[in-house]
């Protein structure tokens, strides 16, 4: 209401500006200059006049969306798809680890049955550092899970949780994890913190993993083979985890915990246009074409490990706001009647630390208040990087078929036998960076190459193969 009011208020403005140029239009009698200037100011306005008019009829139909949770819960209890989950990091002086794997941290916390989802996180940067963050938090994951189910906590990145909840809460019982819990995560801080800033890992520590021995191979952050590394293999672990209570009472639970844990970087291609080994890239899209490589690696390895047919991609900053997004999500993916039409879901960017009063409207209100869901109403709404549920197979470039059906069913029931060093060492072969040469890795299948905004062309071209969009601004945000 208050956006049409604006918008109207302009829409005068304009009108009474068209008015004032009409009345005064310089006569014959004045200067043959004036006139032309008069002419051209004139032209501006009418031009900005049909820009606004283009616009807002987007933006004075925008659709709001809700969603029934509890029956999707009802209706597709036992059949709800695997989901993969990529998050790319690239540079761990600019995105600290311990950043990164608060947003793995609040991803892995998902209410959702625990061995659906699957975490696959990517660093374009190959700092070992970050592996060892990762591998902190492949650990602190099993206390910190049981932890945010036990009670319903929101938000789950410990970090911010920990900020915004800083004291043990009035529930007793609570109040004990709590402390437990957070001096458990105090702990890993400290020791993350300590090892990123001597810049080395100490060598005790790089005996507690063998994932450490593939640096081994690393010359330098651009020539490196393929490093992929399996924390935690949800099919075979039966991870312990334990009930943080007082010592007498400490409980052992068994619980399958099928959360995968991928850790990848690939051999980054030297840019060289000469190389006939690597693909040509236009130097100033480098960074945007790593992405790009990033997201289609994660395609090809997930699709040989978890192959869940409903793919979530964020960047490494954008942590989970709200445990319940998947839910969200699968309730337009699953839909009876629009849901078999339906590509990808696509959430609000949100952000914090922004500037009192947003001074600088960082927060992209007008975005995605008014103008992302009026792109709703009208076709679909566009992908816009993070925060976006994808259907496997739409990314991968299938066309949409008015037959088209998906049997979530089938979808859930591949099993995958090989032993975790057998998948590491198959999946080698699929991240490494020569593997798109002459196929249609960019073109038709996964995110296009080319362009500075590669994520909005390749939803329009999802959308030009038939599917639709959604998009989804709950009230409590996504991400
Ligand atoms: O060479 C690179 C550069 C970046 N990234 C990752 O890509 C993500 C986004 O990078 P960022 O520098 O934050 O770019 P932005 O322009 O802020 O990203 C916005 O714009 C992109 C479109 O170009 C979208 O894909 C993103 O989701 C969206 O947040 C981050 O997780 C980075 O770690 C890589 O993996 N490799």
């Amino acid at each position: 209401m208050a956006y049409m009011v604006y918008a109207v208020s302009v829409m005068m403005g304009i009108c009474l500006i068209c008015v004032y140029r009409l009345i005064h239009f310089p006569s014959p009698s004045q200067e043959r200059l004036q006139r032309w200037a008069w002419i051209g100011s004139f032209m501006a306005v009418l031009w900005f006049t049909l820009y606004w008019l283009i616009t807002q009829s987007v933006r004075f139909n925008p659709i709001y969306r809700f969603t029934f949770k509890h029956r999707l819960s009802q209706r597709y209890e036992k059949v709800l798809p695997n989901v993969d989950i990529f998050v790319c990091t690239a540079d761990h002086t600019v995105e600290p680890p311990l950043m990164v794997i608060n947003t793995v941290l609040s991803i892995m916390a998902y209410d959702y049955p625990p061995e659906k989802p699957s975490v696959y996180l990517s660093d374009d940067g190959g700092s070992e550092l970050m592996f060892y963050a990762l591998l902190e938090a492949s650990r602190f994951a099993k206390y910190w899970l049981p932890f945010c189910k036990k009670f319903k906590i929101e938000p789950r990145p410990p970090a911010t949780y920990f900020e915004t909840i800083c004291k043990a809460l009035d529930d007793p019982t609570m109040a004990e994890e709590w402390s437990s819990i957070k001096k458990l995560y105090e702990d890993m801080k400290k020791r993350i913190d300590s090892t990123t800033k001597v810049g080395q890992i100490p060598e005790e520590i790089r005996k507690q993993h063998k994932g450490f021995q593939e640096w081994d191979l690393v010359l330098s952050k651009h020539d490196h083979p393929s490093i992929i590394q399996i924390l935690i293999d949800g099919r075979r672990e039966c991870s312990r985890v334990w009930i943080l209570k007082k010592k007498k009472e400490k409980k052992e639970k068994k619980q399958q915990c099928q959360l995968w844990c991928t850790w990848h970087v690939r051999r980054v291609p030297t840019i060289t246009t000469t190389s006939k080994q690597e693909p040509s890239i236009p130097l100033k899209a480098t960074s945007i074409y790593m992405y790009i490589l990033h997201i289609h690696t994660y395609i090809r390895v997930s699709s040989r490990i978890s192959n869940g047919p409903v793919i979530l991609n964020l960047d490494c900053d954008m942590y989970s706001n709200n445990s319940e997004s998947v839910q969200d999500a699968l309730c337009f993916l699953m839909d009876e009647e629009q849901g078999h039409r339906i590509a990808f879901v696509q959430f609000p960017q949100t952000f914090d630390n922004l500037t009192k009063n947003d001074v600088y409207s960082s927060s992209l209100r007008v975005i995605s208040a008014v103008e992302i869901a009026g792109f709703d109403a009208n076709g679909g709404p566009l992908y816009i990087g993070t925060g976006c549920f994808h259907r496997r197979e739409a990314l991968s470039g299938m066309k949409y078929k008015k037959d088209y059906k998906t049997d979530w069913t089938v979808k859930n029931d591949r099993k995958v036998e090989e032993s975790t060093h057998v998948l590491e060492e198959t999946c080698k072969v699929l991240a490494s960076c020569s593997y798109e040469q002459n196929t249609q890795w960019g073109k038709e299948m996964g995110l296009k190459y080319g362009c500075p905004v590669e994520d909005v062309i390749t939803g329009l071209a999802i959308q030009c193969r038939g599917w639709r969009s959604v998009y989804f601004n709950p009230e409590r945000k996504g991400f």
